[in-house]
This record gives structure tokens, sequence and C-alpha cells, in this order.
């Protein structure tokens, strides 16, 4: 079953110095299927967040459409969490308690919301920090909570915006090693969007390669790779050179450099 589906889809915003019309993304045609992890990377400014916002119904598209699980996208969509390079964490909310705002809002009785909470946590490995305020934890332990929370509302469709982009080496292939294990077994469908090449190769079953602005798809990979559900594992065979080269070639890394000198 296709999850999410943009349908010759572009997006233009009024600048603001000029007041005129400009082309963010253009002729976006993508089809993901339900349970499938896909990756866009491009060039700074090239239009992710734009496509993203689509497709969580933040923002609507100029001309196409867009569609989550058969679903025409005119609001945002209840099964689409979204997760940011910026936790966004309530800073007068215990961990617990941020992590239960979108099963609250839900109305779900106390004890229940509790108990899912919790069990989130401890799988984010933030067992004995329930209490804590989000200014008492380090930036990975931020970011897991918010993952659990992202989690906590069990949304089918993950929307991804650079959520480990903050965080040191280390502690990004750690979460994200947390990510792919979860996303994997509660078959979730995820479209990620990271500037890290061997993020995108470690996490997904597919990537979508984006030209410079105005953004639209030039290249499509399927990464035929194993351990989908294990990148910390996938990261060591010797097929992610020569596929980080082939994207480096796209994205005409150092190319620009080169040609100054
Ligand atoms: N709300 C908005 N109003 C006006 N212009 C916008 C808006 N959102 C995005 N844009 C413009 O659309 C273009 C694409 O922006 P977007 O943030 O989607 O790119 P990106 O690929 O995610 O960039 P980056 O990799 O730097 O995060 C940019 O030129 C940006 O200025």
């Amino acid at each position: 079953m296709i999850e999410i589906e943009f349908r010759n889809v572009g997006k233009s915003f009024v600048d603001r110095q000029t007041s005129e019309l400009r082309t963010a993304v253009s002729n976006l045609d993508i089809s993901i299927r339900s349970g499938e992890v896909v990756s866009i990377i491009g060039p700074s400014g090239c239009g992710k967040s734009t496509l993203l916002n689509m497709g969580a119904g933040l923002y609507l598209p100029t001309i196409g459409e867009v569609f989550v699980s058969g679903e025409r996208v005119t609001k945002p969509v209840k099964k689409v969490a979204f997760m940011l390079q910026k936790d966004l964490l309530m800073p007068w909310r215990n961990i617990r308690a941020n992590v239960e705002l979108g099963l609250e809002i839900d109305g779900m009785a106390p004890e229940k919301r509790r108990v899912i909470a919790e069990e989130l946590l401890a799988r984010c490995h933030l067992k004995g920090f329930e209490d804590h305020y989000p200014y008492q934890l380090s930036g990975g332990m931020r970011q897991r909570a918010a993952l659990a929370r992202t989690l906590a509302v069990d949304p089918q469709v993950l929307l991804l915006d650079e959520p480990f982009s903050a965080l040191d080496a280390q502690t990004k292939m750690v979460l994200q090693q947390d990510l792919a294990k979860m996303l994997y077994e509660k078959k979730k469908t995820a479209l990620f969007i990271t500037h890290d090449l061997i993020e995108a190769i470690a996490l997904s079953d597919r990537l979508l390669v984006m030209s410079e602005r105005p953004g639209t798809i030039i290249e499509e990979i399927t990464i035929n790779l194993p351990h989908r559900d294990n990148p910390l594992e996938r990261r060591k065979l010797p097929e992610i050179g020569p596929l980080q080269g082939r994207l480096m070639e796209l994205l005409k890394v150092g190319k620009e450099e080169a040609e100054l000198h």
C-alpha cells in the first residue's frame, strides 16, 4: 500500500523583499510504501523542509496534491508525527508529562498514558529520568525524550527533519540505532531529511536526491543492503563507501570549491 504520495507537487512563496512569487519546489512525484523508510538529501535551501511540511499538512501545495494513506492532505494530519532538530519539549513539564502530552490532548486516562510514557522512556534509555525537567538533561537525552513523545501517539507515519543533526557523532549513532529498531519492529513509514549521507544510507530503504532550488527529485537510489534495523552493523559494510561517493557526485560536493582554485 502507498502511504505517502506527492502528485506533481509544487510550492511557491512570496519573496518578502521583492514581493515576487518564487518557486521553492516543483514537479515532485513521490510514492512511499507503507513500512518504508525514505531519506531525502539535497543542497541547503532546495526545499526539503517545505516538502516535509506539505506531507504533514502544515503547508499546502501551490499546485498538485499530497495524499497520506489515500486521503488528500488539506490540513494537519493526525496519523502523521513530526520531529525536528529542535526538541520543542515544554520546559515546565517533566519528561514523563512531555511524553504524555499528545495522549493527554487525545483524552486518554492518566493511568493509561503514564504506562505508555514510562514504557517508551525505558525503550529510549531514559528510565530513572521521568521526573527530570528538560533543562536537567543533555542534548542527546532531550532528543530521546522528543523521540519518545513522537512515538507515544503511535503515528503510522513519521516525518523527521534532521532530528539528530545537533548531536555529537556517537550519541547520534546510538539514537539512529534506537530509531531504526523501533521503525522496523512497528513497521512505521518514515520520511527523513538529513545532510549526513552515511546516516541516510544507514537508515533507509531508499534515497531521494534533490536538485538545487527550485528543488525536484533528480535521482532515486534503492539501498539493497541488509540491517535496516541495525544501522550500526550497516555502517560497517564495504558498500557504504561507493554509495557515499555516488551521492557526493550527485550533490557536487567539493566541486564549487575546486572551481575556485
Ligand atoms: N514560510 C516560508 N515563507 C517564505 N519562503 C519560504 C518559507 N519556507 C521556506 N521558504 C523558502 O523556500 C526555500 C526552501 O526552503 P526549505 O527550508 O524548504 O529548504 P531546505 O532544503 O530544508 O533547507 P536546509 O537544508 O538549509 O534546511 C528557501 O528559499 C526558503 O527561503
